[in-house]
């Protein structure tokens, strides 16, 4: 059997699912093809930030209650635990059930289960989990197949103890001693939930780097931050090979070449994600990877193949949802035969937010940026304690540290704090509207709030 439309989806992404809704609203025939039924909505809602970010949450709500004297053994914390999954279960289904029905109501957009694969440059084939094949034609085709957790090579990690973060949200106990290899977004992110919920948490990283591309003083901040929790560092540390022991696992370490022996309750490993081509018949195309994996794309986000692009991760460079949606925006006129408007080169400024307790935010450049860059820059620099709102709801940890340029421009923002999530988007349209420190400065607050601490710390 064959179909033909005017657009082909591979991937129920972030940009692919809102390039499907807003076409098929513009009575263009879409499909979107996505391989698992649990994945309606893509990675963000079904296993990725707003999953993540429930447990947050929920473990946020457990270490606030410590501070009022709410405390328990492991059986109470577990208890809390198994409430937090269940809440983040209901949450991802209705999110994934609403983003279901958002497609499948729209009369002009036929969604497929199964894997897709190309055939040439513009027929896909897909085989259903039930084995049927079905090809779909289509003059334009986006990518957007996302990526997947990279793994490691060790002797026995093949355990059911061990799992990346697909498998570490779905467990049923909390754990007592967890693992975590890889000290990056989504290690740093694990490890600070989980030593909220009580988990003994140890994070290994291979090398001694700790978020390198930070600038040393806020990386050495969030470090005891996170050391105040309980959290243990290892560095220069891995694991040479697992045992299995049923509930939990023993790992060989090599820490600086000596060996030493550890058990944990689970292993999570987060050592990045790759591009996820698996499968995808590329090499009928004449789409081209480039060294990391990553489809490889212009400025357009189009990829070798005249009629296909390629959007969200499987392009490589930053993955957030919230680039992928700012695909979305490059695609979509040139899917609709409009002139090319927005394209990459105009994407400078990428806000990132790591949900560390208390959450740690940044935008433009640092200190080690613009001292490479040879760019002169006043610095603004001021601990979380000095803000009273920080005192009204007991959270003092952290700092702000503005960098700005010599016209009085802002040109870099690092928070960490418990709202610096939101206040970072404030200064991400201050750097893109170039509005003086002067105006952020004088500017009307209200009070009492974090981000009224711009009074003083620009003054
Ligand atoms: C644990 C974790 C936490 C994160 N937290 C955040 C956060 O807080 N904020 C943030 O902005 N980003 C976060 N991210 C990153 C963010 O989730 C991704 O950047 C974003 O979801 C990328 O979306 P995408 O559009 O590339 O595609 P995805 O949402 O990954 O969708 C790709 C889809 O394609 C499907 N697919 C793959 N191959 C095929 C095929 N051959 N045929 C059919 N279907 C296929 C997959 O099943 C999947 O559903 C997090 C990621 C993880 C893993
Ligand atoms: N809040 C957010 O926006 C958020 C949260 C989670 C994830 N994410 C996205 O997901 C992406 C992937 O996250 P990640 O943490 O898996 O990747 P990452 O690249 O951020 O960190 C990987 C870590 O693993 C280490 N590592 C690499 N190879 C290793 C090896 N062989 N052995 C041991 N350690 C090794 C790296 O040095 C690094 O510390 C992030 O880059 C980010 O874009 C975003």
């Amino acid at each position: 059997m064959e179909k033909i439309y005017d657009l082909l989806v591979i991937g129920w992404g972030k940009a692919g699912k809102t390039l499907s809704a807003k076409l098929g609203a513009k009575e263009k025939k879409v499909a979107i093809i996505e391989e698992n039924p649990k994945m309606y909505g893509g990675t963000c809602i079904n296993v990725g930030c707003l999953p993540t970010k429930s447990l947050v949450h929920s473990a946020k709500i457990l270490s606030e209650a410590k501070k009022y004297g709410i405390d328990g053994d492991y059986s109470f914390k577990n208890n809390f635990f198994k409430e937090a999954m269940k809440k983040k279960e209901e949450m991802t289904i209705k999110l994934r059930n609403k983003n279901f029905g958002i497609l499948d109501t729209n009369e002009n957009v036929d969604i497929y289960n199964g894997r897709a694969s190309f055939v040439s440059n513009n027929e896909v084939k897909v085989i259903s989990s039930d084995n049927k094949e079905i090809i779909l034609k289509a003059d334009k085709i986006v990518i957007n197949t996302g990526s997947i957790s990279r793994t490691l090579n060790i002797d026995g990690i093949d355990n059911k103890n061990i799992m990346v973060s697909e498998g570490i949200l779905e467990l049923k106990e909390l754990p007592k001693k967890l693992l975590i290899i890889g000290a990056g977004y989504i290690g740093l992110e694990f490890a600070s939930y989980f030593a909220n919920f009580g988990s003994e948490v140890s994070i290994f990283q291979f090398d001694d780097s700790f978020l390198v591309r930070e600038d040393e003083d806020e990386a050495k901040i969030i470090k005891e931050i996170l050391e105040k929790k309980d959290i243990k560092f290892f560095f220069k540390t891995s694991v040479k090979k697992f045992e299995d022991l049923g509930n939990s696992v023993k790992a060989i370490c090599v820490q600086d070449g000596k060996e030493f022996i550890e058990e944990f309750d689970k292993v999570l490993i987060a050592v990045g994600r790759k591009p996820n081509t698996d499968n995808l018949g590329l090499e009928n195309t004449s789409i081209q990877l480039g060294k990391f994996g990553e489809i490889l794309v212009d400025d357009y986000l189009k990829t070798d193949a005249p009629n296909v692009w390629a959007v969200g991760d499987v392009k490589g460079g930053p993955q957030f949802t919230y680039v992928s949606l700012d695909d979305f925006r490059i695609v979509f006129p040139q899917i609709l035969g409009e002139n090319n408007g927005r394209k990459l080169s105009d994407r400078i400024l990428i806000p990132t937010s790591t949900f560390l307790d208390p959450p740690y935010s940044r935008v433009g450049i640092n200190e080690k940026e613009a001292q490479r860059l040879g760019i002169k820059y006043t610095k603004k620099f001021a601990l979380t304690n000095t803000i009273p709102k920080a005192h009204v709801i007991n959270e003092i940890e952290g700092f702000t540290k503005i960098l700005i340029n010599e016209n009085d421009e802002i040109i870099g923002a690092s928070i960490c704090h418990y709202e610096s999530h939101e206040m970072i988007n404030l200064l991400t349209l201050a750097i893109n509207q170039k509005i003086k420190s002067k105006v952020l400065k004088d500017f009307i607050y209200t009070h009492p709030i974090f981000t009224e601490s711009l009074n003083d710390i620009l003054g």
